[in-house]
């Protein structure tokens, strides 16, 4: 592939765009805010500028209710020769398609399992996508061609491709990605009035049950609504299994011996059978540790601030992996802490001193990929 656009440049279209454009494809950024357009575009993700002429393929990373009108506007306009989406659900937006005045025969669904608690171009990875399952669901009227862009696509962001169909794969992300979003807000939700003492002596299974539960709220609404039957389906079960919990504890209160032995005996089989779901859950793809350098920088408050060090940086041919940003309340600047390779630590200095920017002191650190 040597062209492609995405469309939406948030968490999922700005990591695309950056695997793609490391890969050496050029890539035409779109999105209906600009900021989220022109961020992607000063980190190094493609180019705002028009294709001249249609491109290989578009990839659609808008929220699941836009799929349907931004692929007939963009198949209307003659953006690209194929089309795919990475919507987390696949029934809906395939109907809209069609309803919205869509050309299924370019279109093929697809769906990277990979993403985060975060939104925005700024939480976007260039390795994001690295050895996670992609679904990709061609219906009966996709053409080859198509599906063919789609797998390239995968292969391109190092992404492991699994065909499915749509209802199937509805069917499964309810199991394993809907229903524990829900089941996490839930058991968050508890902590919102908790006493703060309280939730100081938290440890790490609280952060990793949590985690997802800080989602951007009105996504997963969409993804939820587009999704409620199968997702429902899970969550009664879990709620049965809840209320089994429920009884069993409270039995204990006032039973004799035999009674609390018959509840210590549920209550370990409703134990074991986490631990044997657990143990089905694939563990985590390639993990590797990698160091990074971690260069504060203070940035003014001002509008264009932010994309005239990301421009500065990535002019100077400097890969920013990744980015923190820290609000001050008190002050009119942020600190915005540059992720880089060690190797390109002089050049980051470099480009910093040359512009202004004042970086403070670096660290290092390691996080697993
Ligand atoms: N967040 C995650 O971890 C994952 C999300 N997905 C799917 O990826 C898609 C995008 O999600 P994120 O990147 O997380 O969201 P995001 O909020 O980071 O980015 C979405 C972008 O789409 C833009 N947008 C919205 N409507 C538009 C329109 N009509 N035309 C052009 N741009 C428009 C927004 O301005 C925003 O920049 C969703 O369909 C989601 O279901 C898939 C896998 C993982
Ligand atoms: O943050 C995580 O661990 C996720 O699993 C992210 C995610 C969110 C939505 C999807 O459709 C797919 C993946």
């Amino acid at each position: 592939m040597r062209t492609a656009a995405v469309v939406g440049t948030g968490l999922i279209g700005t990591s695309i765009a950056l695997a793609l454009t490391r890969r050496g494809v050029a890539v035409h950024l779109d999105d209906a805010d600009t900021t989220a357009a022109r961020t992607a575009e000063a980190l190094g993700a493609g180019s705002l500028r028009p294709p001249a002429e249609p491109v290989e393929l578009a990839v659609l990373a808008v929220p699941p209710a836009h799929i349907g009108t931004v692929l007939a506007r963009c198949q209307r306009e003659g953006l690209a020769h194929a089309y795919t989406d990475v919507a987390s659900v696949k029934s809906r937006p395939y109907e809209e398609v069609t309803a919205a005045g869509g050309d299924p025969a370019s279109y093929l669904g697809g769906h990277p399992l990979a993403g985060s608690e975060r939104s925005g171009p700024l939480a976007a990875r260039a390795d994001l996508f690295e050895g996670r399952p992609w679904v990709l669901t061609p219906s009966p009227r996709t053409h080859r061609a198509a599906l063919n862009r789609g797998l390239e696509l995968v292969s391109l962001c190092g992404g492991v491709p699994v065909i499915m169909d749509v209802a199937a794969h509805d069917r499964a992300v309810a199991l394993t990605s809907h229903a524990p979003h829900l089941v996490s807000s839930a058991l968050a939700a508890r902590l919102e009035d908790a006493e703060a003492e309280h939730i100081r002596v938290s440890g790490q299974g609280l952060r990793d049950v949590t985690r997802i539960a800080a989602g951007e709220p009105a996504l997963w609404a969409d993804i939820l609504e587009a999704n409620a039957d199968a997702v429902a389906d899970v969550l009664e079960a879990c709620a049965a299994d809840l209320g089994r919990m429920v009884t069993v504890l409270r039995a204990r209160r006032g039973a004799d011996e035999q009674g609390r032995a018959r509840a210590t005996a549920e209550l370990t089989e409703l134990l074991r059978r986490g631990n044997r779901g657990h143990a089905r859950v694939p563990q985590k793809p390639r993990s590797r540790p990698v160091e990074f350098v971690a260069v504060p920088v203070a940035v003014p408050d001002q509008p264009g601030a932010l994309a005239r060090l990301f421009s500065a940086v990535s002019e100077a041919g400097v890969n920013i992996e990744d980015v923190r940003i820290e609000h001050s309340l008190d002050r009119p600047r942020g600190l915005v802490e540059l992720l880089v390779d060690p190797a390109s630590l002089t050049g980051l200095r470099r480009v910093l001193d040359a512009n202004g920017w004042a970086p403070q002191e670096e660290g290092r650190l390691v996080e697993n990929r």
